[in-house]
């Protein structure tokens, strides 16, 4: 796919009827779009088919967190859909993760790309407290994105706010997907760990997640121009 942007759109709607319907307005060559839990609940796997239908690249953003065994049965089954990239949880631990990245190893063909969740962008330090974690979630995030990597993963979702110190010690090839992206006249929403998606591609995410702002913007077709123009 030459010239796509790093913007990955989140369909977060009730029904695959209007998911769809946003898909059809996007255009494939310029984004890639996540189907979550939302979504894949009420639609299941038929909408992740009707959209790789459309020509789009799809990440299945259900952050699979449980035994290693369980986890990595769900990371297989996410890869026999054809998916472009799948997530799990970094909290669910080494073995969890390494049972992961081993099972897609063993599958013949392609695989997705296996992302770690890091600490989860609505998040800040008083909710991290409130769970019996006393750090700032930066090094928190740190410390779940080396082991990440040590586990042989292909990167880690993450807020913005962190990228340039994970890009600086992880290197060029680790990917960085962001969410909580908000252009600058945009609502925060539920989001905390903020940042805009010119300055979360100056920090080195190599991909960005935005879904209200676009999805629920007047045209969102419009919108994502505008973001992708924003860009440089
Ligand atoms: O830490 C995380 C991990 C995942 N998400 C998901 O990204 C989108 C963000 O949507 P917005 O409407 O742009 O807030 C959503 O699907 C989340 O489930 C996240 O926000 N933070």
């Amino acid at each position: 796919m030459p010239n796509i942007s790093p913007i990955i759109v989140a369909l977060d709607f009730p029904e695959s009827g209007a998911a769809l319907q946003l898909a059809d307005v996007l255009d494939p060559q310029k984004c890639r779009v996540k189907v979550g839990k939302e979504l894949f609940t009420s639609a299941g796997p038929a909408v992740v088919e009707a959209l790789q239908a459309k020509g789009f690249e799809v990440f299945l953003d259900l952050k699979f967190h449980d035994i290693p065994n369980t986890t990595a049965s769900a990371v297989r089954a996410a890869a026999e859909l054809g998916v472009w990239m799948v997530n799990v949880h970094a909290g669910g631990g080494r073995r969890m993760m390494e049972a992961c990245r081993e099972i897609l190893e063993r599958r013949p063909g392609g695989r997705p790309l296996l992302t770690a969740v890091t600490i989860l962008t609505s998040l800040e330090q008083e909710d991290l407290q409130e769970v019996g974690i006393d750090i700032e979630p930066m090094v928190q995030v740190q410390r779940l994105a080396r082991l990440t990597q040590d586990c042989g993963l292909d990167g880690v979702v993450c807020s913005a706010r962190e990228a340039k110190a994970l890009r600086g010690a992880l290197g060029d090839d680790f990917l960085l997907v962001t969410p909580g992206i908000r252009p600058a006249d945009s609502s925060a929403d539920d989001q905390k760990r903020i940042v805009t998606p010119a300055q979360a591609l100056e920090n080195g995410s190599s991909h960005l997640v935005i879904g209200r702002p676009i999805t629920r913007a007047h045209d969102p077709a419009q919108a994502l121009d505008e973001i992708i123009a924003s860009l440089g």
